[in-house]
């Protein structure tokens, strides 16, 4: 049935503002973003926002006033200040999983938080004692010796999260607790990451909010037999194991001891779940203030999301910049680079927020779209990248913006470094906007000593057309507070998103039919029986593994 606060799902072409965004998108699409600037004196004030400690220079954009008013008036006729509202109230708007979507409440600040949602605290109290208790040396492994090295087992949410948070954060790392990820199925991950550890010395999570993820529980089973194959004897594993999950029993079914459990609800989904008990690796690793300062920074953008006018919202201005391109433009992909060597991994941190959450094929209430949703998320921390695939960024043939990350100061001032990263980051905005034109190229060519001719003819495999539209999210330092509200906002860019789609963000249904056929193939796979009930390429490729395997 539909719930009566949401009608069911229309196609976003249907609203008003959409055929005049189609109309505007031929206007500006000869207009070139420097002329923007040449009418608009303003335009790069205009075009930047501050909120939560984050800037967005949103001004290398093809966009004007008037298509900045078209995209808010979208927002506003797809209904997204009742859908956040009822995001914040709790409401089940994870409907395919009859769930509420209540990340925001993780990072609520202590005591206002209402009376169904205050085991958060005690999760949070729980997590505060857990973590004293490991860096003052109160919690010992099986033999008596402290622990320095934590080894969170999880994937996916439970797993990228955590980890790109915990590698963002290394300047705020405590000094003696190390902590690994071990995520995938594939041995090598494990085994890797235990050669250098002692046993005695080391805590694992397990992180799984189902706790039936087939690979978390087969990297902690081999975990335990690791810990039990020096320390012999059951009894360390209450010492040596702690989970995090949703699922109690399944966790005491594991052997894991119930003091030793950090729950979590069905309310936050694993993509959105850092700041619940799956964070706890980060507050091993930097201590709970740093990731109490964490919650608060997402807090702060929670806050500003939820109270500021479309026109001056971050996430919203993020989200439907990224509408215009993907559904007016034709654009397939979103790049994210990072100038910031601790945000190693926020990209594939993204990958998975934003495509595991619009990576969607059908509307709400059911009926398939028409129209494209999620982008295929890319990128790499500059300037790195630069080396590698800008190349296709200036001269190929896609359209592909790019949101640039960068912070005012480095947490490593070392001689020219950390000015030349910030030039850099600036010249592939601007190079990406200005490109370079086929007077210039020939020019260029003809200083070189080339002739008119050659110079005329070489000239094309330097043009870059430019205008190619560009985010700068800029932090005064990368700390706990910032990454935390740079977190929220894409958060809350990807839900806004599935609001203009009319798509559910927040289950993945997707990932399941390699799971259902996982759990058919593996027991094939190794049975001694010849393959024969699947289709010839898997038959064949099932024989080929046999045929060195058994
Ligand atoms: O935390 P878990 O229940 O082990 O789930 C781990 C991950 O696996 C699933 O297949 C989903 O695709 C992810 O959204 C989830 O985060």
């Amino acid at each position: 049935m539909t719930h009566p606060r949401y009608p069911k799902a229309t196609a976003p072409s249907t609203a008003p503002s959409w055929s005049a965004l189609t109309a505007h998108q031929q206007v500006i699409s000869n207009q070139p973003i420097a002329d923007l600037f040449t009418r608009d004196p303003n335009r790069a004030e205009t075009y930047s926002l501050n909120a939560a400690g984050i800037h967005l220079d949103f001004a290398k954009n093809r966009i004007d006033d008037a298509g900045m008013t078209l995209l808010c008036q979208l927002a506003k006729e797809r209904g997204l200040a009742e859908r956040i509202k009822a995001m914040y109230q709790g409401e089940a708007i994870n409907s395919t999983e009859k769930r509420q979507v209540l990340h925001v409440a993780l990072r609520s600040q202590l005591g206002d938080l209402p009376e169904h949602l205050r085991d958060v605290d005690a999760v949070i109290a729980q997590m505060t004692q857990f973590v004293t208790a490991v860096h003052t040396g109160q919690w010992r492994g099986f033999t008596g010796e402290t622990i320095t090295d934590v080894v969170n087992i999880g994937i996916g949410g439970s797993d990228l999260g955590p980890n790109m948070v915990t590698q963002a954060l290394t300047p705020f790392h405590k000094a003696g607790i190390r902590a690994h990820f071990v995520s995938n199925v594939d041995a090598s991950d494990l085994c890797e990451t235990l050669k250098a550890l002692n046993p005695a010395r080391t805590l694992f999570i397990v992180a799984s909010k189902t706790f039936t993820t087939t690979e978390t529980l087969t990297n902690a089973n081999s975990a335990r037999q690791w810990l039990l194959a020096t320390l012999a004897d059951e009894a360390a594993v209450a010492k040596h194991f702690v989970a995090v999950s949703v699922n109690l029993e399944k966790v005491k079914a594991f052997g894991i001891d119930a003091n030793n459990i950090f729950p979590m609800w069905d309310w936050v989904g694993g993509r959105y779940s850092l700041w619940s008990a799956i964070g706890l690796p980060i507050a091993l690793a930097c201590g709970m203030d740093h990731f109490n300062a964490l919650r608060a920074g997402a807090a702060a953008m929670d806050e500003h999301f939820a109270n500021a006018a479309f026109e001056q919202n971050l996430p919203v201005i993020m989200a439907m910049l990224g509408v215009w391109y993907i559904n007016f433009w034709g654009a397939e992909s979103q790049a994210i680079l990072a100038y910031d060597h601790y945000l190693n991994a926020f990209t594939k941190y993204i990958q998975q927020l934003d495509m595991e959450s619009n990576g969607k094929g059908a509307y709400l209430h059911g009926g398939y779209l028409e129209h494209h949703t999620g982008p295929v998320i890319w990128g790499e921390v500059g300037t790195n990248g630069q080396h590698s695939f800008h190349q296709l960024l200036h001269q190929g043939t896609r359209f592909v913006p790019a949101d640039f990350i960068v912070s005012l100061t480095s947490h490593n001032p070392l001689s020219e470094h950390h000015s030349q990263l910030f030039a850099n980051c600036l010249s592939q905005s601007r190079a990406l906007m200005l490109g370079k034109s086929e007077a210039q190229a020939a020019a260029e060519f003809s200083a070189m000593g080339y002739s008119a001719d050659e110079a005329k003819q070489l000239a094309h495999h330097k043009v870059m057309p430019g205008n190619r539209p560009s985010n700068t999210l800029v932090v005064e330092s990368l700390n706990p507070k910032t990454l935390g509200a740079l977190i929220a906002l894409y958060e809350h860019k990807v839900f806004v998103q599935s609001v203009i789609w009319g798509i559910n963000a927040f289950d993945q249904w997707g990932v399941e039919l390699g799971k259902q056929l996982c759990s058919e193939i593996h027991p094939a796979l190794v049975s001694s029986a010849a393959a024969e009930s699947f289709d010839p390429s898997t038959n064949a490729l099932m024989a080929l593994y046999k045929s060195v395997n058994q």
